[in-house]
């Protein structure tokens, strides 16, 4: 029987604009986002019959047609008059709804996994294309990387990363945050502050991460904040802790930490870990999907 196993990769944001919102109530917006090296695995294997099932790890996300992963081959199978089958297990490592993309990854992998199996033969840009169907991070999920996304995410242009020696400590609380809503909410927001995404870009460019850690900006981050002022606690704990910076990502909950010293980010983990148990020390990386073994 076919199969094929992929790594679907988390992001962070190291930015996050909000310009201007469309027709339809997406936003556009201008941000920095960055692959980090937590992953779910998914296998898909084909079967005889023309369902779709789900399989996952984790109790947290739906296992029916409402879990981006079924909708990705849903999306596949229509569009291509496909006639197939496939059982679909996510192992799940990525914290759920927490401003990681860990759906949009799944779904994104799911894309690349079945052009593989089905030898559809699409261009990057093709499943790019198709995955914004899905949702505004999955074009991104695909090749992942680094990346300055505009329109409302789906316009990529690749830039410089962070470099593989610093440290990122990523920090879930257990709270639910809407993507939605936060959205709703900066609406009524006066944006007194933004990311200088240039200054950032050349901050990458230039690997002071110093710098690009004390300018980071999230102008979704004060949204979520008021709510969830855990956000600003986390925030406080890494840079107490000798982060170079730690801001939210996404629409949050989750926060992330900077640190150039390995040894600090694994200390800093231990205290969050007695609170927080979705804490991790990540580094950067370079692909979004990427076929296991
Ligand atoms: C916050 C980010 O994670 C930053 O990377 C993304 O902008 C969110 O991307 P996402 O979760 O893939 O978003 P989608 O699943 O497409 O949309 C969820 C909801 O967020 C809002 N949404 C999302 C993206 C965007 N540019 N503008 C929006 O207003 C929409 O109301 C939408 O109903
Ligand atoms: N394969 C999946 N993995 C995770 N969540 C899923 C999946 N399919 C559907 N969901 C649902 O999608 C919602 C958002 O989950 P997800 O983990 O993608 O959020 P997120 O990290 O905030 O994403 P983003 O950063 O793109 O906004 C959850 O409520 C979850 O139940």
């Amino acid at each position: 029987m076919n199969s094929i196993t992929l790594k679907s990769r988390a992001k962070i944001n190291l930015s996050i604009d909000v310009l201007g919102k469309r027709q339809d109530g997406y936003h556009l917006v201008e941000m920095i986002m960055q692959t980090i090296d937590l992953y779910d695995l998914i296998e898909i294997n084909e079967k005889d019959n023309d369902q779709i099932t789900i399989k996952s790890t984790s109790d947290e996300i739906p296992l029916d047609c409402n879990n981006l992963v079924y909708k990705a081959a849903n999306l596949i199978k229509k569009t291509f008059n496909i006639n197939k089958g496939v059982e679909i297990h996510i192992k799940k490592n990525i914290p759920v709804a927490a401003g990681m993309a860990g759906g949009s990854s799944n779904a994104a992998a799911v894309l690349v996994g079945l052009n593989k199996l089905w030898n559809l033969n699409l261009s990057n840009q093709q499943l790019e294309k198709i995955g914004l169907k899905l949702g505004a991070d999955v074009p991104f999920c695909i090749n992942g990387g680094a990346v300055l996304a505009s329109g409302i995410g789906e316009e990529l242009t690749p830039i410089k990363g962070l470099t593989k020696d610093v440290c990122i400590l990523v920090c879930k609380p257990d709270l639910f945050v809407s993507t939605k809503e936060v959205y709703e909410c900066i609406d009524s927001k006066d944006i007194d502050k933004r990311p200088n995404n240039k200054f950032l870009i050349e901050c990458l460019k230039n690997e002071d991460t110093r710098q690009l850690a004390e300018n980071m900006f999230n102008v979704l981050e004060g949204v979520t904040m008021d709510k969830h002022p855990v956000i600003q606690q986390i925030k406080d704990i890494m840079t107490n802790n000798r982060a170079l910076g730690a801001m939210m990502s996404g629409s949050g909950p989750t926060v992330f930490g900077l640190y150039e010293n390995r040894e600090d980010a694994v200390k800093c983990k231990a205290i969050l870990e007695k609170q927080f148990k979705q804490t991790f020390v990540v580094a950067c990386e370079e692909k979004g999907v990427e076929v296991n073994g």
